[in-house]
């Protein structure tokens, strides 16, 4: 039986603009392939704050504009922002593959893919997910002056506009994507976290939110069975004192050893601390004989062979 493993993308995988996010894919397809060819079924997971926010600024100018274009609400700027990544993604792990002769039993697919959220969950009451690209503090408040919209300062990187992170409660195509993982198809699928849509009835509805993706990834992981949530980030480690002389970089964690750093504050917020509470919902919810992996995206291979990165069990 293949080992399944879900990775959840983080931005630097996939870069800010179209041209850049065309060729740091190509990068990030074959790490991604590599595993194909090691013989793990895989799926893929990614963010979409930078293209989400792009997207919904461009959709709101030009819908200002008088020149025809309508209002595009922000569940179709999310839904666009998954077309939009999954097509550069699909396309680059598709080449791979065939560059390495494997597309005759594998292929790749992006499932455009909603996410049950509740609508009153209290994160639409305080908005926490930056968007879209950096402002100094003197741009966001004119920005938002004129907009309304909110703005946060981020990890010392510059201000950006922040919408409401509601949780992730229901994956809806998560039945279609495991019969793809089934038949040997890379799926690449809860973009950006998934696009938000509230419960109607029998209906969906899709409501203004960007959820994390390390959250939905985790989330789908648990119902795929997944063996292995493997994060790729920007750092080949996660570390304790981070930043600081004393910085320790860490090998291996157990569920309770993370719970005791996350309630001495040592995991950033909005950065690594929603990476490692990811793992630890996959690992509490799946049970026994699963791992979480954090590492950077050219450690993939190696961390799942125990070389690098950290890893995360159950105690
Ligand atoms: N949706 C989401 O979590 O996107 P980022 O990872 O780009 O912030």
């Amino acid at each position: 039986m293949p080992k399944k493993v879900f990775i959840a993308l983080g931005g630097n995988a996939l870069g800010s603009t179209p041209l850049e996010q065309k060729q740091i894919v190509r990068k990030t397809a074959k790490p991604i392939v590599d595993l194909v060819e090691k013989g793990y079924q895989v799926i893929i997971g990614h963010g979409n704050g930078p293209q989400v926010g792009m997207i919904n600024l461009a959709m709101d100018y030009a819908s200002q504009q008088n020149i025809g274009t309508p209002y595009m609400p922000f569940a179709e700027c999310g839904a666009m922002s998954q077309g939009y990544i999954g097509y550069h993604l699909q396309q680059a792990i598709n080449d791979e593959l065939c560059t390495r002769n494997l597309n005759k039993n594998h292929g790749c697919a992006t499932i455009v893919t909603q996410v049950v959220v509740d609508k009153n969950d209290p994160a639409f009451l305080s908005p926490t997910k930056p968007i879209g690209a950096f402002y100094t503090q003197q741009q966001a408040e004119a920005i938002q002056k004129e907009h309304g919209f909110h703005f946060m300062e981020d990890a010392g990187r510059g201000y950006r506009r922040v919408i409401p992170s509601p949780k992730p409660l229901e994956i809806v195509e998560s039945p279609i994507i495991k019969q793809l993982v089934e038949r040997n198809i890379v799926v690449i699928t809860v973009g950006g976290g998934g696009i938000p849509v509230i419960r109607k009835g029998e209906l969906l509805e899709g409501i203004d939110a960007v959820i994390d993706k390390d959250n939905s990834s985790a989330k789908l992981a648990v119902e795929l069975k997944a063996d292995i949530l493997l994060i790729l980030t920007a750092v080949d480690k996660v570390a304790i004192n981070f930043n600081k002389p004393e910085q320790m970089n860490l090998d291996k964690l157990t569920l309770s050893q993370a719970q005791e750093y996350i309630s001495q504050g040592q995991f950033a917020k909005g950065s690594m601390l929603p990476k490692v509470e990811a793992c630890l919902n996959f690992l509490k919810e799946s049970g026994k004989g699963v791992q979480a992996i954090i590492t950077s995206l050219d450690n993939a291979l190696s961390a799942l062979e125990g070389k690098t990165g950290t890893t995360i069990i159950s105690d």
